[in-house]
C-alpha cells in the first residue's frame, strides 16, 4: 500500500507571479484567465516561468458491466482502439502530435491479449473488471496495483522531462462505473449523473441509472474511500488515472483534466491524497451531465467549451495550447521597462 504526501501550493511564488505579470506590457488584468493560469502555474512548480512540456498518458480497461446492455458500443472497441491509438490514428493520436506530446498508452484489463509492443501491458486483470451488479469490480488489493500502474507511469514521464500531465482513458463501459462512484460520493440519485455515454438510447439509459442504483444498494461503498468505490464499483482505467494524477500532484506537475470520466478519477485521486486537486486545471465541459456536477465539487471551471464527449484525453490534448499561451505570456513578454513603455 502506498502513502502519498501532496505538498501545498507555493504561495509566494503565485504572489511573485502575479507581480511580475502585472509588469507585462498589458492593462492589469487584460490577459483574464491566462494571468490566473500563469500564477496557478507558479504555484503548482514552484517556479514562476516552468518548462511545461506535455505527455498524454492514457489508461485502457475493460468492464464488466457491458453485460448489462449499458453501452452503445461493443467492447472489442476498447482492444481495437488501442491499437489505432499507438498506430497514430485515434482522436489522442492526433492531438498529441498536434501538441508535440509523447503519447502513453497503458493496459490494464483489455480482455484480449493486445499483440503490440508500444500498448504497454500492465494487466491487473486479464479479464477486466467483473460485472459489478453481481459482485465487486475486483479486489482491494488490485485497485491498489492499478493505481500504483498510474502513479508510475506519471513518475516516469515526468523524470522523462514532462512539466504537464494529459490523463486519458479508453473503457467501454466506464461511464456507468463513473456515474456509479460519482452518485455514491455525492450521495445522489444516479439519474442526475448517468449520461448517454458513447451514444446510448432511452431504453439503455434507464437501464444504465438502475444498474447505478442496485449496484449501490448492494455495494453500499464508503464514499471517503477511494479504494472502497474502486474495488466495488470502479474500473482499472479509473484507478490508474487516479493513481497518476497524485504521482504527479507529489511531483509538483499540473494536471489537464478531461471529461467525466476523467474527472470521476480526479475525485478519487483527491479522497487518496488531499491536495492533489491544487495540481489540476480542467480542460473543458463534457456534455456528459455528470461532468459538470464532478467539476463543480471540484470546484474547478473548464477552459472551453466544445460539446466532445469522446474522453481519451482529447479535450486536455486540444486546450493544452491555452495553458502554453499562459506560459509564453509570463517567458515571453516584455516588461513595461524593457520596452520602454509608458506606465500611469
Ligand atoms: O470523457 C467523456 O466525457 C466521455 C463521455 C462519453 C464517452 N466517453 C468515452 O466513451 C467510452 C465510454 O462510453 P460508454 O457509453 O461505453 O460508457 C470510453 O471509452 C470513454 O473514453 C468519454
Ligand atoms: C470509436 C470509439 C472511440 C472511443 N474512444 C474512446 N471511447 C470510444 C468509443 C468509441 C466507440
Amino acid at each position: 500500500m502506498l502513502t502519498f504526501s501532496v505538498p501545498p501550493l507555493h504561495h509566494e511564488k503565485m504572489d511573485e507571479a502575479k507581480e511580475y505579470i502585472d509588469s507585462l506590457t498589458k492593462p492589469q488584468g487584460s490577459l483574464g484567465r491566462l494571468e490566473e493560469l500563469a500564477i496557478h502555474l507558479a504555484g503548482m512548480t514552484g517556479d514562476i516561468q516552468p518548462e511545461i512540456l506535455p505527455a498524454s498518458l492514457v489508461f485502457c480497461a475493460d468492464h464488466g458491466i457491458v453485460e448489462e446492455n449499458v453501452s452503445a458500443s461493443p467492447q472489442e472497441v476498447t482492444y481495437e482502439m488501442a491499437l489505432n491509438m499507438v498506430g497514430g490514428g485515434a482522436g489522442i493520436s492526433v492531438f498529441s502530435r498536434m501538441i508535440g506530446a509523447p503519447l502513453k498508452v497503458y493496459d490494464l484489463g483489455i480482455v484480449r491479449p493486445v499483440p503490440h509492443d508500444d500498448v504497454i501491458n500492465k494487466k491487473v486483470r486479464e479479464k477486466g473488471t467483473a460485472n459489478f451488479l453481481k459482485e465487486r469490480a475486483m479486489t482491494e488489493e488490485e485497485a491498489w496495483e492499478a493505481i500504483e500502474v498510474g502513479y508510475e507511469a506519471a513518475r516516469q514521464a515526468i523524470k522523462e522531462g514532462a512539466g504537464c500531465l494529459i490523463v486519458g482513458e479508453l473503457g467501454i463501459g466506464n461511464t456507468t462505473a463513473s456515474s456509479a462512484i460519482l452518485a455514491s460520493i455525492l450521495d445522489i440519485d444516479p439519474e442526475i449523473v448517468a449520461g448517454r455515454g458513447s451514444g446510448i438510447n432511452d431504453q439503455q439509459l434507464i437501464r444504465k441509472i438502475e444498474v447505478c442504483r442496485q449496484a449501490l444498494a448492494l455495494h453500499k461503498p464508503n464514499k471517503h474511500d477511494a479504494i472502497d468505490l474502486l474495488s466495488k464499483v470502479g474500473g482499472l482505467d479509473i484507478a490508474g488515472m487516479a493513481g497518476a494524477m497524485v504521482g504527479a500532484a507529489e511531483m509538483r506537475t499540473p494536471i489537464l483534466l478531461d471529461g467525466f470520466i476523467c474527472t470521476v478519477s480526479a475525485c478519487l485521486a483527491e479522497l487518496l491524497a488531499p491536495g492533489s486537486v491544487d495540481y489540476m486545471i480542467l480542460s473543458h465541459s463534457s456534455v456528459e451531465p455528470g461532468h459538470k456536477i464532478a467539476a463543480d465539487y471540484l470546484h474547478k471551471k473548464p477552459l472551453v467549451e466544445l460539446d466532445l464527449r469522446l474522453g481519451e484525453g482529447t479535450g486536455a490534448a486540444v486546450s493544452y495550447p491555452i495553458i502554453k499561451a499562459a506560459n509564453v505570456m509570463v517567458k515571453d513578454m516584455a516588461t513595461f521597462n524593457s520596452a520602454r513603455v509608458s506606465q500611469k
